[in-house]
C-alpha cells in the first residue's frame, strides 16, 4: 500500500484501541502508521486477524490481541476506534467497557449506528464521533464525513480529524441526518464504480474485444478518468463535454446512456436503497 499524499500527520492522538481491523480498520491502521502515529500507542482487538495484519503487528510493534483475543487492555485509552460490522457491535462493545474513561473519544466508522447508539453502547466515554470513510482510504484517498456529539471539545474533534485525514479527505457535517445519505453516496460509492468497470468489460466483449483486453481497457479508463478529474478539478459535465465531439462516437454512445434519464433514476433508487439500509442498521439493528 502506498500513501502518496501529504496529510497532516496523525500524531498527538494519544493511545488508540482499534476494535476490528478488517478492510476498513486495517486501512486506517496503515494510514496512521504511515502518518507517524507511533506503533507503541496503538492496540488492536480482533478475534480473527487476517495474516497481513498479524504480519504488520509483528513488524511494527502494534499490539495485537495479547490476551487471547480478549480486549488488549483494560487501562483507559484516549481513543477507541470502532470498526466492526454494525451487526457485531453489541457483543464487541461489551468487551471494551473497561477502556472507557471521561477523556476517551469513541470514533465509530460503522454504517448506520447513530451518535445516540454510540452513547448507549459506550456510556462511560467522554465524547463520541460518528464518521463514514470509504475504501480508497486503503491508498490514502478516502472520502470521509463525520459528525460530533454536541459539546464534543475541540481537542477531541481535532483528534478525530487527525486520525481520519491520515487516510484521505474529511468533511464535518452539521446535521447527523445527512450521514446515511453520505454513506449511500461515498461510503458505498466505490462499489458502484467497480460495478461500472465490470459492466464496461462485458460490454467491450459484446462489441468484439477479447475479455482480457476489454478488462484492461475498462480499468484503465476509469482510473484515468478519475485521475484527470482529480488533476484538473474541472466539473464532470465539462470533462464529459471535452470527450464528446459533435456528431461523433461519444455522442452516439451517450444518446443511449442518457436516454430518458434512466441512469439518473437508477442511481436515485440505488442511493435511496443504500440510505434506507443504513437507517435500518441503526438502533439495535437487524441481525443480518
Ligand atoms: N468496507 C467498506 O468499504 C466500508 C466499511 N465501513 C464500515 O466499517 C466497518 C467494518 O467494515 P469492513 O472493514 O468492511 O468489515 P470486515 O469484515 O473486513 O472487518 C471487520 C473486522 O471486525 C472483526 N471483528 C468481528 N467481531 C469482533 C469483535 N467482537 N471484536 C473485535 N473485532 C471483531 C472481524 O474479525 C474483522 O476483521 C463496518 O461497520 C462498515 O459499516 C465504512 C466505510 C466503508
Ligand atoms: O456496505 C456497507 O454496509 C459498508 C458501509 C459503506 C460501505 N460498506
Amino acid at each position: 500500500m502506498t500513501f502518496d499524499i501529504d496529510h497532516k500527520a496523525a500524531d498527538g492522538a494519544g493511545t488508540i484501541l482499534l476494535l476490528g481491523a478488517g478492510r476498513m480498520g486495517g486501512a486506517m491502521l496503515r494510514g496512521w502508521l504511515a502518518q507517524g502515529v507511533p506503533a507503541s500507542a496503538i492496540s488492536v482487538a480482533d478475534p480473527s486477524p487476517a495474516p497481513d495484519l498479524v504480519e504488520l503487528a509483528a513488524r511494527t510493534g502494534v499490539r495485537l490481541n495479547p490476551a487471547d483475543g480478549a480486549p488488549v487492555d483494560t487501562a483507559p485509552v484516549d481513543t477507541l476506534v470502532v470498526a466492526v460490522k454494525p451487526q457485531m457491535v453489541e457483543s464487541a462493545a461489551a468487551g471494551v467497557q473497561a477502556v472507557l474513561a471521561p477523556h476517551t473519544l469513541v470514533l465509530s466508522i460503522m454504517a448506520g449506528k447513530t451518535l445516540a447508539d454510540l452513547r448507549r453502547l459506550f456510556p462511560a466515554a467522554g465524547s463520541v464521533v460518528r464518521a463514514m470513510p470509504n475504501l480508497p482510504a486503503a491508498v490514502g484517498r478516502g472520502a470521509t464525513v463525520a459528525v460530533a456529539e454536541a459539546g464534543c471539545p475541540a481537542e477531541r474533534r481535532e483528534r478525530a480529524a487527525s486520525l481520519l485525514t491520515a487516510v484521505g479527505s474529511l468533511e464535518w457535517l452539521a446535521d447527523e441526518a445527512l450521514v446515511d445519505a453520505a454513506t449511500a453516496l461515498s461510503g458505498s460509492g466505490p462499489a458502484y464504480v467497480f460495478y461500472l468497470v465490470e459492466c464496461l468489460t462485458r460490454a467491450g466483449v459484446e462489441v468484439g474485444l477479447p475479455a482480457d483486453v476489454s478488462e484492461r481497457l475498462a480499468r484503465a479508463t476509469v482510473e484515468g478518468a478519475g485521475a484527470l478529474m482529480g488533476a484538473t478539478g474541472q466539473p464532470a459535465a465539462e470533462l464529459r463535454a471535452g470527450v464528446t465531439s459533435p456528431g461523433g462516437t461519444t455522442a452516439a454512445g451517450l444518446s443511449k446512456l442518457m436516454a430518458d434519464d434512466h441512469l439518473q433514476s437508477l442511481l436515485n433508487a440505488t442511493l435511496r436503497a443504500a440510505a434506507q439500509r443504513a437507517a435500518e442498521l441503526g438502533g439495535t439493528g437487524p441481525k443480518a
